[in-house]
């Protein structure tokens, strides 16, 4: 899906796609349509027994491709337009595909709980997803069985549980002074400006790439390797033709760009590969490098069902699961810290004063941030108010009979997970559009961010599938917010004297305007 970068459905980008619409698609579509009626009332007949969610009627072939184009406003927007209308369930017929889009929590628990195993799979990937993807050979968009068992299994005692993750503190707490530093140099050169979104990005990108490759990186190269990943995301997007495959002979110049893509992150990519390779040979060619990896739990995989463990390509990919899955998501969170903290002084001096009751002057570490209730609720508040991407990843049916709601959902349809309207239901909690930390503190509100003791906000989905990196997600995001209100004060830039919190969909769900704060140096 559009909304993290690795997924593996569909969700469109309207301005694409109006674009496309006014100045190919709708004559080409409309001969495509008397061609193809004939067909698609077959189809009809086929699908006729079957109870779908109500949604709103399509044209034959393009569905409601046109709506959504033509809504002029962002699908995440136009989403909640549609919840308005036909409420918790409904279908969107998107050319080829069928999207039934869930949005409250009792229905996300049924979807993701009480049927978890029933709806723990993904849907087909288009051509492009298939390259970056090897054929879904990925944690996130391999289909339920044994070889997203034997992957995810890797990637969670290889690299994201609680031990392997105590040991990456050292690299951590270094990428948090450079951090700091950075947003040093960058306000020094620039009366007291900085770019959020853009330094925490690059911070968080920084750790992934020393866990995922154990090796260590100048700064230059780092930038290298950042510029081909967000090439490959960009590459990623949808296209008209992901929804209307009889279009594609039209996308084949986008698909030979796709290829050179995919070639050009096997070439930087690989390097680093055999640059691990060499230090696992002889540990001690780099004593900088960290002693144990991602890349290493994946060399000799074994993974059910294959009978090689996976080769460079397949490294290639799993690595770059690893890098997407944690960059984008993590670092989005931190501008709506940061706004939210501008927005709300009084919020930022609670949080400066629990850090400076807990450890004087010292720099603030992770093991100290356990303690602190008021950040915990903080960082708690924020993921409930701004999920980082507003759909979980797209779920499917792993087997043919499937209901949700009481409705059929056919195996092959995409199974969406609207978040942001579970994490804001007024019937869950009070104040609901407030931003509000204090609601976590004792006497007031709770919830399980996992869902395993019921469903209210899960920004990192739930059941079977939930993100495997919740716990490293987590840890970033508190870290970087408490390290970040000790160094500086945070106030509003004058360029940006209105702070708006009006949101668009990129790869994740970020702020419209990118956030440009002044800081002020504490020290
Ligand atoms: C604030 C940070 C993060 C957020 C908000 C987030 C959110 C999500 C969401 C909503 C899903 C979809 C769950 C579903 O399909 O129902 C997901 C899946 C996933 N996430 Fe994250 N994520 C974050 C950080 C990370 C990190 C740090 C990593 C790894 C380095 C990671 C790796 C993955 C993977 C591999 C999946 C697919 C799981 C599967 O299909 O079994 N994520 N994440």
């Amino acid at each position: 899906m559009a909304s993290l970068a690795f997924s593996s459905s569909l969700l469109p980008d309207n301005s694409n796609c109006l674009v496309f619409m006014t100045a190919i698609a709708v004559p080409l579509l409309s001969i495509l349509v008397l061609l193809l009626l004939n067909k698609n009332k077959n189809n009809k007949n086929k699908t006729k027994a079957l109870n779908l969610p109500p949604g709103p009627s399509g044209w034959p072939v393009v569905g409601n491709l046109f709506q959504v184009a033509r809504a002029s406003k962002p699908f995440i927007h136009y989403v909640r337009d549609l919840i308005g209308i036909y409420g918790p369930i409904f279908t969107l017929r998107m050319g080829a595909r069928t999207l039934i889009i869930v949005s409250s929590a009792e229905l996300a628990h049924e979807a993701l709980i009480e049927k978890g195993q029933m709806f723990a799979s993904r849907p087909a990937e288009n051509p492009t997803r298939n390259i970056f993807s090897c054929d879904k050979f990925t944690v996130n968009s391999a289909v339920y069985g044994p070889e997203w068992r034997s992957l995810r299994r890797n990637m969670v005692s290889g690299m994201l549980s609680n031990s392997r993750l105590r040991e990456f503190r050292g690299v951590r707490e270094s990428a948090m002074e450079r951090f700091i530093q950075r947003i040093r140099n960058e306000a020094e050169a620039n009366d007291g400006a900085v770019w959020v979104l853009k330094n925490a990005r690059f911070a968080v990108f920084c750790i992934l790439l020393s866990m995922c490759f154990g090796v260590d990186l100048d700064e230059e190269t780092i930038i290298k390797i950042d510029q081909v990943m967000k090439r490959v995301l960009i590459t990623l997007n949808p296209r008209m033709d992901d929804y209307l495959p009889l279009l594609r002979p039209f996308f084949s110049k986008q698909q030979k760009e796709a290829l050179v893509v995919r070639a050009e992150q096997i070439q930087t990519l690989v390097p680093l590969i055999d640059m691990r390779r060499q230090i696992l040979r002889s540990p001690s060619k780099d004593p900088k490098a960290v002693s144990f990896s991602y890349l290493d739990s994946l060399l000799d995989l074994k993974v059910d069902g294959r009978k090689s463990a996976p080769d460079d390509v397949e490294l290639v990919t799993l690595c770059s699961e690893f890098l997407n899955g944690g960059t984008d998501t993590t670092a989005t969170a931190i501008e709506w810290a940061i706004a939210r903290l501008i927005e709300n002084p009084l919020i930022q001096t609670k949080l400066y004063q629990e850090i400076v009751s807990a450890v004087g002057e010292r720099p603030v570490d992770e093991k100290d941030t356990e303690k602190m209730v008021y950040l915990q609720a903080f960082v708690k508040e924020l993921l409930r108010k701004h999920p980082p991407t507003f759909f979980s990843l797209t779920h499917a049916a792993a087997e043919p009979g499937a209901k949700l709601g009481g409705y059929d959902i056919p195996m092959g349809t995409n199974l969406e997970i609207y978040l942001p309207t579970i994490s804001e239901d007024p019937k869950l909690w009070s104040n609901e559009g407030t931003f509000d930390p204090e609601r976590f503190l004792s006497g007031g509100e709770s919830a399980d961010i996992t869902g395993v003791t019921g469903i209210k906000m899960i920004p990192f989905g739930c059941g079977r599938r939930i993100c495997p990196g919740l716990g490293m997600g987590v840890t970033h995001i508190t870290l970087m917010v408490a390290r970040m209100v000790q160094e500086f004060e945070w106030c509003v830039h004058p360029s940006q004297p209105n702070l708006e919190f009006a949101d668009k969909q990129e790869f994740t769900v970020v702020m419209n305007q990118a956030l440009l704060a002044m800081v002020k140096s504490r020290q």
